[in-house]
């Protein structure tokens, strides 16, 4: 159980705010966190891995003190127990994959390398330099490298947003799948709606450093007020002009979806544009598969 009570100075370009937030989050649980940019996101798992000591509050897991102001307790990030994964890769480029998991574990460890590897199914590019591997093949070792001294807390910041929607998907499994492998507790910023449904338990919707919602992912994304709209995002795949309609025909995740826009829209976008879809109502209707 992680319990973090803290108060950080921001300082913004338009000037100051808080970083003020309260909150608990069980062992085990996946936890998304989703708000404007510059809404204190990645200050606030900076605080929890403990790269921005806070300047009041007090830091708890497991009942061990992190950070206590009052007490002038702060804990090393070395000594926290969390793997890390930043949009960026960040993976040492004069190592191959599996040098880089070895060097994350301090070479220690060895027979969890072996296990990460056979997992995240890197076999066959283990001695690769990350130069010749795909974003999300990158991506891949970044996670496995962050798993490799066998933290219980994983921290993922916008890790898959440089990938395409395919490719992100089949990272979306893989980070689940070591989820519940490992037994983590996994805390992810996302900006996308579908992926933070799919993957989490709690949803934190920060806004102006304070914590405007917390709760159960589906009730407050498609009850409440979060971002006004229910939104997919997809690809483009055909465009038929009908009449005084256009028809976009869109591959969202698995599904194919047919749009009806108007003819003019058919200017506006190109066949492997990557749209967003939005609508400010969702009632779907629901059959099962066997009718
Ligand atoms: N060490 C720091 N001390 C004070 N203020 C900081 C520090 N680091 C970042 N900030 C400021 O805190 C604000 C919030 O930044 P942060 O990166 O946490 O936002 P975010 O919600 O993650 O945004 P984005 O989605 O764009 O990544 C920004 O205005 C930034 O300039």
């Amino acid at each position: 159980m992680i319990e973090l009570s803290i108060n950080k100075e921001l300082h913004a370009a338009n000037g100051h705010f808080d970083l003020q937030v309260e909150l608990r989050i069980e062992k085990g649980n996946f936890v998304s966190i989703y708000g404007k940019s510059g809404a204190g996101k990645t200050s606030l798992l900076k605080v929890l891995a403990g790269l921005m000591p806070p300047d009041s509050g007090e830091i708890n897991v497991k009942n061990q003190i992190w950070f206590d102001a009052k007490k002038k307790i702060h804990l090393e990030p070395q000594k926290r127990n969390i793997g890390f994964v930043f949009q960026d890769y960040a993976l040492f480029p004069n190592m191959t994959v599996k040098e880089n998991l070895v060097y994350a574990s301090r070479y220690g460890n060895l027979s969890m390398i072996e296990e990460l590897i056979e997992v995240s199914d890197l076999g066959e590019l283990a001695h690769r330099k990350p130069e010749f591997l795909s974003g999300g093949q990158k991506q891949r070792v970044a996670v496995a490298r962050a798993l490799a001294q066998k933290p219980e807390i994983l921290i993922l910041d916008e890790p898959l947003s440089a990938l395409d929607q395919e490719m992100r998907q089949e990272l979306q499994d893989y980070i689940l799948l070591l989820h519940k492998k490992f037994d983590l507790t996994t805390i992810m910023i996302s900006h996308d709606i579908g992926e933070i449904v799919k993957m989490s338990d709690v949803l934190i919707v920060l806004e102006k450093g304070r914590i405007k919602e917390m709760g159960n992912p589906k009730s407050l994304l498609f009850k409440s007020n979060v971002s006004g709209k229910f939104q997919l995002t997809g690809k483009v795949l055909n465009i038929e002009k009908q009449d005084f309609l256009t028809i976009f025909t869109v591959l969202t995740g698995q599904e194919i979806v047919k749009v009806v826009g108007e003819e003019a829209d058919s200017a506006r976008f190109k066949i492997g544009d990557t749209v967003l879809l939005a609508a400010m109502a969702f009632s779907p209707l629901m059959y099962s598969r066997n009718q």
